[in-house]
């Protein structure tokens, strides 16, 4: 590598297999590496039920996984206390979102507010061009000099929806070096290089949720007991109560211990009268959905736009429609209504494998 490549690039380290890898190989192609792990939850707050301590993905393990890769890899390595800003930026809107009878997705949070916002910033003051993390998603630079958010090449790990807030300034500073590969590939490479990481497992759904028991950490955060009330059909019938309406999301169909002749889906929370909405499969379908506080990766080409969308992480993308509406909105309409379009979750716009933008639910469009 002539100089005048070699840059001096912040690898953010969680500890797992992905990062490790992605520090490894830009240290073999001769980059100035640097890695750092943000610690941002106090894992000792929390002991499981059975006296064990939890072992999450930022858990102090994992900042030791970290540091001991960055020692084999020798890079220098330094965390950052980031509990103070997590709390305030990521679990709190977690927490305040599930109270107001939503389904938030505190992974886009993370990324929109800390990883590529206040990381990127420690990145820049410790003098780095770039910062790279191990996410499964490609950025290109096209010949309109914009750049490009892309699907991932390994269809069961793409990360790109969790990415739609990434603005040009900030993938003109960010790399994912692993967003052409496989994780079968990835976990090669980890072998290759010897990491002491290659054989650990998934980090689990949300960092900072022991045992993804998300109600546990809800009530462990504000009490338990609010918000009990009815469930209650579309029509206002009684059906049963429930303990709180930050124990359902829309599309969700057991713990609702109601006998009824037909399958019941929860199809609305509404935390303002504490109802539990619950109809049959088909009263879960909507044509479309209204999006606020969208944000485009590259200015959208026209008012309305025939695209695609996904609607939760673990979702197919589906044809629709865009309304681009002033103050940041837009209304979206499906090519075949949808299941479960569950306000708080992001929905994605995509062109083939390219990230157009998004936003978040607000409400399923009426029938
Ligand atoms: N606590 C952390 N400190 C620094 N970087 C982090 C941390 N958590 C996540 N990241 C970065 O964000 C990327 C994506 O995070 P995610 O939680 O999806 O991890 P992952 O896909 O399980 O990857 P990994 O195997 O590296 O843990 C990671 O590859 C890493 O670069």
């Amino acid at each position: 590598m002539t100089e005048k490549n070699r840059k001096r690039i912040v690898v953010a380290m969680s500890g797992g297999v992905d990062s490790s890898v992605t520090a490894a190989l830009l240290k073999e192609q001769g980059h100035e590496v640097i890695g750092i792990s943000m610690q941002v939850w106090d894992y000792s707050k929390f002991t499981a039920p059975d006296g064990e301590k939890f072992d999450t993905c930022c858990s102090l393990d994992d900042i030791h996984d970290a540091r001991r890769v960055a020692e084999q890899i020798d890079i220098p390595f330094y965390v950052v206390n980031f509990e103070e800003e997590f709390q305030r930026l990521v679990i709190d809107d977690f927490v305040d979102e599930y109270f107001r009878g939503r389904t938030p997705n505190p992974c886009v949070r993370c990324n929109q507010r800390v990883k590529f916002e206040l990381l990127l910033q420690k990145a820049r003051e410790l003098g780095a061009d770039l910062l790279a993390t191990g996410h499964y998603a490609r950025i290109e630079q096209g010949a309109d000099g914009l750049f490009h958010l892309l699907r991932g090449d390994d269809p069961g790990k793409d990360q790109s929806y969790f990415l739609f807030t990434l603005s040009q300034d900030q993938l003109a500073r960010v790399i994912f070096p692993l967003g052409g590969m496989t994780k079968p590939e990835v976990r090669q490479l980890a072998t290759r290089f010897g990491l002491r990481v290659a054989e650990k497992g998934e980090s689990q759904e949300i960092c900072f949720v022991p045992d993804n028991d998300y109600v546990r950490f809800l009530e462990d955060e504000r009490g338990a007991g609010s918000l009990a009330g009815e469930i209650v059909d579309r029509a206002g019938n009684v059906l049963g109560r429930h303990e709180g309406t930050y124990r359902y999301t829309v599309g969700q169909r057991r713990g609702l211990g109601i006998a009824h002749p037909h399958p019941l889906y929860v199809v609305g929370v509404d935390a303002g009268t504490c109802h539990v909405i619950v109809g049959s499969k088909e009263e879960l379908l909507a044509p479309g959905l209204s999006a606020t506080d969208v944000t485009w990766v590259v200015p959208p080409a026209a008012e309305t736009l025939e695209v695609s969308c996904k609607i939760r992480y673990r979702h197919h993308p589906v044809p629709c429609t865009v309304r681009v509406l002033p103050g940041n909105r837009a209304e979206v309409r499906f090519g075949e209504p949808e299941k479960s379009v569950t306000p708080g979750q992001a929905v994605v716009f995509y062109s083939g494998d390219e990230v157009l933008g998004g936003g978040w639910i607000d409400a399923a469009a009426e029938g």
